[in-house]
């Protein structure tokens, strides 16, 4: 058989032992390449190599009729015995040149990869390989991955940073199921070459279900998506960014756009839920409100997945780190229903309980913004340029912060917002330097928490824009509509520009009554305020 081009979107990997009670493995089989599975390996771990050629002979048989190829987990005989169009080997398997040896030219080849050292060697043998399956992504219940650190997003990117350039495809696998999927496509997106995957391989989101065919063309639709909006900003932009029409973009209409999503934010009056720290919780509500949005303070992780449907955007403010569980759940579906999740690792880098928490929090949900002070940043980029101190970010910072956010965004494929006296906004693409804001702001406590207030709130706006303008056509291939460089723009900006209009007031005698002037400014502050004292470069 000649080698032949597969298309790796939904990878199929078999499991008879996870089938619901009473299903069939042909029937779901077959109703899963309804669904649009583009290829199937057959794994058997439990079967003697008779039962094993005959599963494999039957499932090629049914894959056959829908075009589909059929590849063999680990038992290069049973492939020949059944004639399948590859194999897939593990680390420990046949070496990669013998295989190639035993199957011939044109037999397609995939190994499993689970860190960058791997990869590299991978690299190596590129002559003999075709694929590889990267994992663990996540906790999986369908192999024993114990002992080995799952890799999330982030981690998978890496890895498609190394084989980018060699001619070889790639399929995450592990933990994969609707909910994580425009995460895990979004967030391992290479901070280096923009490299993406080629598919992702499932056992049980497929296997285990009672509706293959359903969860087939579930998977497939979000897959197929994302490799659309690849095509088309390919070579003009980060994948992952939104903001459209880039070509010719400059301050003024920036500040266009800031205007209008003040309009909008006062005539939709969001919600916007906010899992904050006990220190700012009011004063966070209060600029929410005074800029027109609608603040909810919801924790509890019934609450706040009940809730997210409603929500313009959600905050995840890790302050105080009460409430773990609810911040899981409340980041989970804002991805699940694809509204803007802004994270604010408050101190991040101050202690490794911090460093834990804020990664177990990346591995379960793809933040759309992620915003702190140069400590936190320099800790989330793993900087050790700026060392954290607490909440405060030492010395003045970075000599290139410019850098620094746009690689942090295409590393975590978000936005980043870095504040401090001077603030940079980046989406991997583009940066933007804001140098607003009064002195005062650092003598209050929580300014830079309410900035990320209103940048959630901001964010909800930008999607309420962009849904009006479409029709309320949701595109599949971004985890959520709207320019969130935009809303980030505006939360920055119109924070520092009324921080500056209340310290300038006369009866501000001190950051007690600064505290409350801010307030009344956010309220009071109109569009024509904002552009007479914006000071924002495009760097
Ligand atoms: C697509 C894909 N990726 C990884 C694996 C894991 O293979 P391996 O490391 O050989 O482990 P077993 O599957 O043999 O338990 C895979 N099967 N498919
Ligand atoms: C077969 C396999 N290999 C893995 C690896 O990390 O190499 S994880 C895995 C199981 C994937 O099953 P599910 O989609 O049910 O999580």
């Amino acid at each position: 058989m000649p080698k032949i081009d597969i298309d790796y979107s939904v990878y199929l990997v078999t499991g008879r032992e996870f089938l619901p009670a009473g299903k069939d493995y042909y029937e779901s089989l077959e109703e899963s390449l309804q669904g649009g599975v583009t290829v199937v390996q057959v794994r058997e771990k439990n079967a003697d190599t008779g039962e094993f050629i005959q599963v494999a002979r039957r499932t090629k048989e049914i894959c056959d009729q829908y075009n589909v190829p059929v590849l063999i987990n680990d038992r290069i005989d049973v492939h020949l015995a059944v004639g399948t169009a590859g194999i897939h080997i593990g680390q420990t398997d046949c070496p990669i040149s013998l295989a190639r040896t035993l199957i011939g030219e044109d037999a397609i080849i995939g190994l499993s990869v689970r860190n960058t050292d791997e990869a590299n060697r991978a690299i190596e043998s590129k002559e003999s390989l075709d694929y590889i399956g990267i994992g663990a992504v996540w906790e999986t219940g369908s192999k024993d991955i114990k002992g080995r650190k799952t890799l999330g997003p982030d981690g998978v990117g890496e890895i498609l940073d190394v084989i980018q350039g060699h001619g070889i495809k790639s399929v995450a696998i592990g933990g994969i199921h609707l909910p994580n999927l425009p995460q895990l496509l979004h967030g391992s997106v290479s901070p280096l070459n923009s490299n993406t995957l080629d598919g992702v391989a499932v056992i049980s989101d497929i296997v285990a279900s009672l509706h293959p065919r359903e969860a087939a063309t579930d998977l497939r639709e979000i897959v197929d998506s994302f490799k659309r909006a690849k095509r088309v900003l390919k070579g003009q932009q980060s994948v992952f960014s939104i903001l459209q029409g880039r070509d010719g973009l400059n301050e003024d209409q920036l500040i266009k756009g800031v205007e209008g999503l003040m309009e909008v934010l006062q005539q939709e009056t969001p919600l916007v839920n906010q899992l904050t720290n006990k220190v700012v919780m009011n004063d966070s509500a209060n600029v929410t409100l005074a800029v027109g949005a609608s603040p909810i303070m919801s924790t509890h992780p019934r609450d706040v997945h009940d809730l997210s449907p409603a929500i313009g955007a959600c905050l995840i403010n890790f302050g105080t780190v009460d409430d773990k569980e609810g911040m899981k759940v409340a980041g989970r579906q804002a991805n699940v229903n694809r509204k803007p999740l802004v994270f604010d690792p408050v101190a991040v880098g101050a202690t490794s309980y911090r460093r834990e928490t804020a990664a177990e929090l990346l591995a379960h949900w793809q933040p759309t913004i992620i915003k702190g002070n140069a400590a936190e940043i320099g800790a989330m980029a793993e900087s050790t340029e700026v060392m954290s101190r607490g909440v405060d970010a030492a010395g003045s910072g970075f000599k290139d912060p410019g850098s620094v956010v746009k690689a942090l965004a295409r590393k975590r494929a978000a936005i980043i917002v870095l504040t401090g006296p001077t603030d940079y906004i980046s989406d991997g693409s583009l940066v933007i330097k804001v140098s607003n804001g009064s002195h005062y702001l650092e003598k209050i406590t929580g300014s830079g928490c309410q900035a990320g207030s209103l940048i959630a709130c901001y964010a909800a706006a930008s999607r309420i824009k962009y849904l009006n303008e479409n029709d309320s056509f949701e595109d599949d291939s971004q985890l959520v509509q709207g320019d969130m460089l935009l809303a980030s723009l505006a939360g920055i900006l119109i924070y520092t520009v009324a921080s500056e209009v209340a310290a300038e007031r006369q009866d501000v005698k001190g950051p007690g009554t600064f505290r409350s002037a801010l307030i009344d400014e956010l309220y009071n502050l109109t569009p024509e305020v904002v552009r007479k004292r914006a000071k924002v470069e495009i760097l």
